[in-house]
């Protein structure tokens, strides 16, 4: 049988192809006649028969799932979820990817953004945050709730594949799922009007928390306490279940350390924690500038800022700045996406004024954790012309973090330090700790 034409190629039809690079995002590059496929459930190497996805006639590029896999490559193992594989979960992308190799794919990733976005060449390495085979890690899964189904949605679709546990979550996660859906089994339309089910194992000797996400309500708030082991001892934290809190059971732990490594904090220096959550970072650098220091936290979440302001208690030197970065530094916020934004064209401003007199004019260490866009050229002028010695840069996207290097670099900071970390086993994602410095300063660790 004939294969279609490269242009005429749409959803469903089925060609053979050759799979080339890993791209960001968790699929492979794959080309027919020229056009692009970015192709998922493959490997670099690969010779696989693959589905269109998405896509049509006239598109940049198609999406495609492998179907079957002609030549597989040496790296390729047995998915461990009856649900990971084409038209299933969307959650886990590498599932059939052994584990070591699942790193190197994504240490590629974020070179190939670094040198594509930035200009910088740099040698990566992915580092596991245990010696467990990418399984049973996750301390929090919101399952998705719909016309009786419970489950985690397929790929880009609101579809959801149900389920009664997911081989990346910790045990307590499946218990508490197989247990609420014997409840609501019995119980007719118990789960009427709820959107989700977020499920948490919190880290200290608690109960699982399993929250019902009202579909037209806000959620109320639900404590729950986290144990973090630091170089300092434990702390312990309240988070909301459903705030921000790092999912990998040991990340938090490895986090707080590689950014203490990073921003080197000497006694009675000023620091700076922008989008800092509940303050996993704020405490540890509070308590080494000690009290003849300062450290200011700068979150936005009002749930968060409660927490913060609890998890800090104890810390004179900590300074709590509720709200957002950039209002908070005067920089108008985006319009939205598409919108050419404001006269000048630089973003529309939603009536916020400038409140940079709740910031200090200079800070030694910079530490920022920015949501998946990044902080954007905006900010990191910003937070340059504060003449940090050291600014230390928490990043889940590769992209986002590439983008700000190139920014960074304009402004006089070069990347000193980077280390990445296996925070999301069986997914693409990727967490980043980078230590830029202003060029020509010594090396970090
Ligand atoms: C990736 S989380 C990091 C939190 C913390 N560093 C941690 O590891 O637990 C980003 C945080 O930034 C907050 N956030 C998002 N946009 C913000 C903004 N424009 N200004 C201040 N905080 C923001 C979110 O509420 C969230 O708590």
């Amino acid at each position: 049988m004939s294969e279609p034409a490269a242009d005429d190629l749409t959803v469903g039809d089925e060609i053979d192809v050759e799979v080339g690079p890993v791209a960001h995002g968790g699929h492979c590059v794959a080309r027919h006649e020229g056009r692009v496929l970015f192709v998922r459930h493959t490997l670099p190497g690969e010779r696989v028969r693959v589905r269109i996805t998405e896509g049509g006639p006239g598109d940049r590029f198609l999406r495609a799932d492998a179907v079957t896999v002609t030549e597989a490559s040496e790296h390729r193992v047995d998915v461990r979820c009856p649900v990971a594989g084409p038209g299933g979960c969307g959650g886990c992308d590498f599932q059939h990817v052994a584990t070591g190799h699942q790193r190197d794919l994504k240490a590629g990733v974020v070179a190939e953004q670094l040198q594509r976005l930035a200009g910088l060449e740099r040698q990566v390495v992915v580092e596991p945050l245990d010696d467990a085979d990418g399984l049973r890690y996750r301390t929090r899964v919101e399952f998705a709730v719909a016309d009786g189904k419970v489950g985690l949605r397929r790929h880009r679709s609101h579809d959801i594949v149900p389920l009664t546990g997911c081989p990346i979550a910790v045990p307590g996660i499946d218990e508490a799922l197989t247990e609420t859906l014997a409840e609501t089994a019995q119980a007719k339309g118990a789960l009427a009007g709820i959107a989700a089910l977020d499920v948490v194992v919190p880290s200290a000797e608690e109960d699982t928390v399993v929250v019902e996400v009202p579909a037209d309500a806000p959620t109320p708030p639900i404590t729950v306490t986290e144990r973090v082991a630091t170089p300092a001892g434990e702390r312990v934290m309240g988070v909301d279940a459903r705030g921000f809190w790092q999912v990998h059971r040991d990340a938090p732990r490895a986090f707080v350390e590689a950014v203490l490594v990073a921003a080197d904090v000497q006694e009675g220096e000023r620091v700076l924690d922008l989008y800092c959550g509940v303050g996993l970072f704020s405490g540890p650098l509070a308590e080494a500038v000690g009290p003849d220091g300062q450290l200011v936290a700068v979150e936005s979440d009002r749930r968060a800022v409660d927490h913060l302001r609890d998890n800090l208690g104890a810390t004179p030197q900590a300074l709590v700045v509720p709200g957002r970065v950039d209002d908070l530094f005067g920089i108008a916020r985006k319009g939205p996406k598409g919108s050419k934004g404001g006269r000048n064209g630089r973003g529309r401003s939603r009536g916020r004024t400038a409140r940079s007199d709740l910031l200090p004019p200079s800070a030694d260490v910079v530490v920022i954790d920015p949501p998946r866009t990044g902080a954007g050229r905006e900010i990191v002028t910003a937070l340059t012309s504060l003449r940090p010695r050291r600014l230390v840069y928490v990043a889940c996207d590769p992209a986002a973090l590439a983008r700000d290097t190139a920014y960074l670099a304009d402004l006089g900071f070069e990347m000193t330090g980077l280390r990445a970390f296996d925070a999301f086993p069986m997914t693409h994602h990727v967490e980043c700790v980078a230590t830029f410095e202003a060029k020509g300063a010594a090396p970090a660790p």
